[in-house]
């Protein structure tokens, strides 16, 4: 069995709670020096990161002296306010030394659930990710609420693998994998190298968090690699300890539990669109544009729309058709149908001066597009 890292282009590695903070006893500075150098060799290999962290709340408890993790909400939501600053700086430094540019993203569920700020994370983290930025997210824990948290991180993890379409999402933990039963009161249990992500055996293993540091213990990360693999990601659950790990994960060599995704799906994302959008508008294409889009895969560019019809905003879908109607493609837009009306058959470089304002060059990405 080969680590399925060797092969992987775009990848989301998560660190836990327990593991950044050290069981709580504050920042690990070293452990994050090291995965920050790892991350930084996989850049240089041309893989692209994205580091999903906890241990805001954590660090904040440590900087605020609280030896007891708060139950009410504002507290932790302080703590969360305290303790990301600490966590970004360190980070900050530690891909300073490798000449790397780091970003902090914080995210709440209505960010990836609204398709209008589901387009605009998506595009900010590829244009990161196009920069050579390291983008570095945790929840945005200071203004969610109970109702929409993620909970836990590795749920974050796996909405972003599914958001970048990435090809593996690699959860770092305090233990070396999934075992088949929580080691810290199993000690007969055996680690699993590799299983099938989303078998329902493995949710019975897993238990919950083995310590009051981190929130979701294994289940959430169980399901978060069926989350993952829904878009064709792979996961890898590991000891963030284990020496080099992401690197000799990138040379092939198979640490911790693999829990591969069942075929990779090339357009998980598409199927999505395929499946689910209620069409909001209607784009008429010209020859030209349908010609790109079939022969080419290209994005469609304002330029190529004759017409359109339907009151949408930024992020809904639309569907593309021909002269006679006829349903050539649908996707999520990128302008609202006032501002699309003003930029189509026009260039992309004339945008900004009709409208003040660019967003993107094209009307559709063509990630976010589906031919039919
Ligand atoms: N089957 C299992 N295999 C491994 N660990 C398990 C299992 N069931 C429960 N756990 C617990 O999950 C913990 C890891 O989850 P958690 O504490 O939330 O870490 P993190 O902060 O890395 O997300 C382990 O320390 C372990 O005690
Ligand atoms: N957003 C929270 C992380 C939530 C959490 O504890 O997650 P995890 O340790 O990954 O189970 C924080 O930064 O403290």
């Amino acid at each position: 069995m080969n680590s399925v890292l060797a092969n992987a282009k775009r990848l989301v590695v998560k660190v836990g709670s327990s593991l950044v903070t050290n069981d709580g006893r504050g920042l690990d500075h070293a452990a994050l020096a090291q995965w920050a150098e790892q991350i930084a060799k996989l850049n240089a290999m041309g893989k692209e990161v994205v580091l999903v962290s906890s241990g805001a709340i954590a660090e904040g408890m440590q900087r605020l002296n609280w030896k007891k993790r708060p139950s009410a909400v504002h507290e932790l939501q302080a703590a969360a306010a305290v303790g990301q600053m600490g966590l970004i700086q360190a980070y900050e430094s530690c891909f300073r030394k490798h000449d790397l540019h780091a970003a902090q993203i914080l995210l709440t569920h209505d960010d990836l659930s609204d398709r209008k700020r589901y387009l605009n994370a998506l595009s900010t983290l590829r244009t990161l990710l196009t920069l050579n930025v390291i983008p570095i997210i945790n929840e945005n824990d200071t203004v969610v609420t109970d109702e929409i948290r993620f909970g836990d991180n590795d749920t974050l993890g796996a909405l972003v693998a599914n958001l970048i379409e990435a090809d593996a999402l690699v959860i770092l933990t305090d233990q070396a994998g999934l075992f088949t039963a929580d080691p810290r009161k199993d000690p007969q249990a055996t680690l699993v190298t590799e299983a099938k992500a989303g078998d329902l055996q493995l949710e019975k293993m897993a238990g919950g968090a083995g310590s009051s540091i981190g929130r979701g213990g294994m289940l959430t990360k169980i399901l978060a690699a069926k989350r993952a693999a829904r878009s064709g990601a792979h996961t890898i659950i590991v000891s963030g300890r284990e020496q080099n790990v992401l690197l000799r994960l990138a040379e092939g060599e198979a640490i911790g539990t693999q829990l591969m995704a069942d075929k990779i799906p090339l357009n998980a994302r598409k199927k999505w669109l395929a499946d689910h959008l209620q069409v909001r508008g209607k784009l008429v294409l010209d020859q030209g544009a349908i010609h790109v889009l079939r022969e080419q895969g290209k994005s469609l560019l304002p330029i190529g729309v004759q017409a359109l019809s339907g009151n949408f905003e930024r992020g809904e879908a639309v569907t593309c058709v021909d002269a006679e109607g006829n349903e050539i493609a649908r996707g999520l837009v990128n302008y609202n149908a006032t501002d699309s009306k003003k930029i189509l058959r026009h260039a992309s470089t004339e945008i900004e001066a009709i409208l003040g304002y660019v967003d993107e060059p094209e009307l559709i990405h063509r990630d976010n597009l589906v031919l039919l």
